[in-house]
């Protein structure tokens, strides 16, 4: 069966450009179109594909050692590729459009009335739930069948559910708190997104009033924004302690070698600065730090805007809280390393260049470091989650993650002196440590 779409309709409220292109509230319709078959919508997108992933997936074993995050990664990614093999195009397009939005409101909304918290002790009744929420019994139940039906709590009965280890790790605030942060001081931004893109003829977004500003009407960054609606702030900052839980962190010996690269040649005098993190947050990297190198030698320094470091309720003593604006001078000078964890990803490169500036300024040459630790996207076969998260770097901050070749330009740029030493990495690993020196 073949579709067609009426040449001669243009929607009501629409136009039509001049490659006969329908233009409705900022979408696009193209007429190509009528050349598909619509049975392609209604067959699995690739079951030609299907025999050879799951020869791939039982080439695992029946009991694989999903402990070992390099099987179960790639286990996982093997399950991905067999429902998008499986899907029918209809049904992707259903569950990018209505299933997964709907799931992430439903998610957002029971854990910001509490759900999960409750629903630790289940299984138990929506009536149970509600009761010990103290909200709508109506929508809650609603709002639960979704999730049950896409599979992150269990349904045990009528109106009746039980947790499941997602349900449960939801409740940990640097885990839950990345839906209603989100939510509410960010995805709006993507959302319209493609209006924006239209509306400024496709050029490159800009940073002073890009999508971010357009979509919340505003003049703040999103930073700025979190911080003038609370709880949105200590919301994101909980989040960026949650996003990186799990994976393999640099200052493992496996990946750096911190005690060869930082300690050795370290300058012992009193005041003496071993790491200085800057836009470091509630100091999750630096505790981290502090705890695998109990011994480690010179000061620790956390560095962030004075709306973070006040938040900041718990915090090894050995590590110090410093309110610092990064486009001001670097007040720690000669540390033996300057470290940024996904900050200079949230700015187009004039402003890297501005936070670099100070930097700089700051560092002993043939002794001091910069260490960064960012994605390097590669030019084949990104991560899914690196370019996630460009599309978030393009759509709240019109900045992004960057390639090799981005880093040389930004890093080695003549204003600077920089130049970088080596990207360091290990596998599974989305993001990489590019260390840097005064050339
Ligand atoms: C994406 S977060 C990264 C936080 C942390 N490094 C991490 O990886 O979890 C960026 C950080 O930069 C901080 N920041 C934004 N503007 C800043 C400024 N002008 N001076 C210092 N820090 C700033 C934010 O408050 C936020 O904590």
């Amino acid at each position: 069966m073949t579709i067609s779409i009426d040449s001669t309709t243009t929607p009501s409220n629409g136009k039509a450009d001049k490659n006969g292109v329908h233009i409705k509230n900022g979408s696009t319709v193209s007429e190509n179109n009528r050349a598909v078959d619509i049975g392609i919508a209604v067959r699995a997108c690739d079951s030609e594909a299907v025999p050879g992933i799951l020869k791939e997936i039982s080439s695992f074993g029946t009991s694989p050692p999903t402990d070992l995050d390099t099987t179960r990664l790639e286990l996982l990614a093997n399950a991905r590729a067999l429902v998008r093999a499986l899907e029918t195009p209809r049904e992707t397009m259903i569950k990018h459009n209505w299933a997964q939005p709907g799931c992430h409101t439903a998610i957002t909304t029971c854990y910001n009335a509490g759900v999960f918290d409750v629903l630790k002790g289940g299984p138990m009744t929506v009536d149970e739930i509600a009761k010990g929420v103290g909200k709508n019994r109506e929508v809650l139940a609603r709002l639960l069948k979704h999730i049950s039906a896409m599979g992150y709590v269990q349904e045990t009965g009528s109106d009746e559910y039980a947790p499941t280890n997602f349900s449960t790790a939801l409740t940990i605030p640097i885990i839950g708190d990345g839906y209603p942060c989100l939510a509410g001081g960010a995805l709006r931004s993507g959302l319209h997104f493609h209006e924006y893109m239209e509306n400024t003829n496709y050029a490159t977004p800009n940073a002073e009033l890009g999508p971010y500003q357009d979509a919340f009407d505003t003049k703040m960054n999103m930073f700025q924004y979190m911080v003038a609606n609370p709880p949105l702030g200590k919301q994101f900052n909980h989040h960026m302690g949650g996003y990186r839980q799990g994976r393999p962190s640099w200052m493992d010996p496996t990946f750096y070698p911190v005690e060869k690269q930082l300690f050795t040649g370290f300058d012992t005098s009193p005041d003496a600065a071993l790491l200085v993190d800057i836009g470091g947050s509630l100091g999750h990297d630096l505790e981290e730090f502090r705890t695998k190198y109990p011994d480690a030698p010179g000061r620790l320094v956390l560095q962030d805007l004075p709306e973070v470091i006040d938040t900041i309720q718990h915090l090894n003593p050995k590590i110090e809280r410093m309110s610092y604006d990064f486009h001001t001078e670097q007040p720690v000078k000669a540390a033996r390393a300057y470290y940024m964890h996904s900050v200079l990803h949230d700015w187009p490169d004039e402003v890297c260049k501005s936070i670099l500036k100070q930097i700089v300024g700051a560092m002993k040459p043939g002794y001091s470091k910069l260490l960064i630790n960012e994605n390097v996207i590669p030019d084949k076969g990104a991560d899914w989650q690196a370019t996630a998260l460009d599309m978030m770097m393009l759509t709240l901050f019109s900045s992004k993650e960057r390639t090799l070749n981005d880093w040389h330009q930004l890093l080695e740029s003549s204003e600077f002196g920089l130049k970088i030493v080596r990207v360091w990495n290990v596998q599974n690993s989305q993001e990489s440590l590019i260390e840097c020196e005064l050339a």
